[in-house]
């Protein structure tokens, strides 16, 4: 246990230990007791506790015995082809087990990466085994899962957690491994994080690792994030210098601390928002940075879109004296 990365030392071990989606967990708890679980499909964004969800209750459902046989978990890593859905999926919802006590439970992790011919294949089986077996997909992206295997399953959205949602947990995961960490520290962590445990964990656990006390500074130098130091001086060199000027200054800052366009353009954002423009340069600025942020998420180079946002900033200085 004491190797284990956080996020699976922590992973929550009964339905009671995850944080949020009280609805989903009450309407889970109620199918166990009831005995009627049906085919399951969780979708949302990454770390907010779909896989967490469907091994707690496989925890409740089973014994650690039974699991072995009763429970088939595909991730990323299987094959997501239409080859074990015919193979692997088929053979184990089609075997007998020792154990007649109850249903199969096949969890289909990251099921966005299976083929379109594979979650075909598997409508079905579904149908076929729906006596014996029940079959929970898990994904980020809901578009990716064909309106078949949708129709067939019931649908939770696990959404981002809250800050007051993930605080607790991070609170709890800080006392049981004795982290001293600022109170301003914490807050980084939630902010980095966005919602997803998973991420806060890791930042948690790496700031650790990487300074005896974790403060706002230590988080963000941690994961080479631009600290709100460095992008006030980012607007200011924006909106005061000329081009030349500008492009040396936020080159050598970009490469000093290593700091990624992307999330430049994440803090950018935030200000661009609470500085006080005009309606008509606001707009401009907000566009011309989403087609940059478009550009780099598509593998644009970072010198030349660095140079498009600073031209975006010349543009609406320009208009603005106009
Ligand atoms: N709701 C939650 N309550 C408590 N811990 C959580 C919660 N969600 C995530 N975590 C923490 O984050 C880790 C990752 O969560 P999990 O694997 O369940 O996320 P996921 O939603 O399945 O993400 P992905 O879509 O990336 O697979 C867990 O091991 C746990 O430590």
């Amino acid at each position: 246990m004491a190797n284990l990365p956080w996020i699976e030392k922590y992973r929550p071990a009964t339905l009671d230990e995850l944080v949020s989606h009280k609805d989903i967990i009450d309407t889970i708890r109620r199918y166990i007791s009831l005995g009627e679980l049906p085919h399951l499909l969780f979708y949302g964004p990454a770390g907010t506790g779909k896989t967490s969800t469907i091994l707690a209750l496989a925890k409740q459902m089973y014994t650690p015995t039974e699991m072995r046989g009763c429970v088939l978990e595909l991730n990323a890593s299987d094959d997501r082809g239409i080859g074990i859905v015919r193979d692997e999926i088929q053979t184990f919802v089609s075997t007998q087990t020792l154990h007649k006590k109850g249903i199969k439970l096949i969890i289909l992790d990251e099921a966005d990466a299976m083929t379109n011919d594979a979650q075909n294949a598997l409508r079905r089986i579904i149908e076929q085994y729906t006596a014996t077996a029940r079959f929970c997909f898990i994904c980020n992206y809901l578009s990716k899962i064909i309106p078949a295997v949708q129709s067939r399953c019931t649908r939770f959205r696990f959404g981002p957690l809250s800050n007051e949602q993930m605080m607790p947990r991070l609170e709890h995961v800080i006392e049981k491994e004795q982290v001293q960490i600022e109170p301003e520290g914490k807050k980084a962590i939630l902010q980095l994080a966005n919602g997803d445990m998973r991420r806060a964990l890791n930042i948690l656990q790496s700031s650790h690792m990487a300074s005896g006390l974790v403060t706002e500074t230590s988080v963000y130098e941690c994961v080479g994030h631009p600290s709100k130091n460095d992008i006030k001086t980012m607007i200011n060199v924006l909106l005061n210098e000329n081009f030349t000027v500008a492009s040396q200054r936020l080159s050598a800052l970009k490469t000093i601390k290593g700091y990624a366009l992307a999330d430049i353009l994440t803090e950018l954002h935030r200000y661009v928002h609470r500085i006080d423009f005009p309606r008509d340069i606001r707009i401009h600025l907000l566009i011309k940075m989403a087609d940059i942020e478009n550009r780099l998420a598509n593998g644009a180079t970072e010198k030349l879109q660095l140079s498009a946002l600073i031209s975006a900033f010349q543009k609406a200085r320009q208009v603005e004296s106009s």
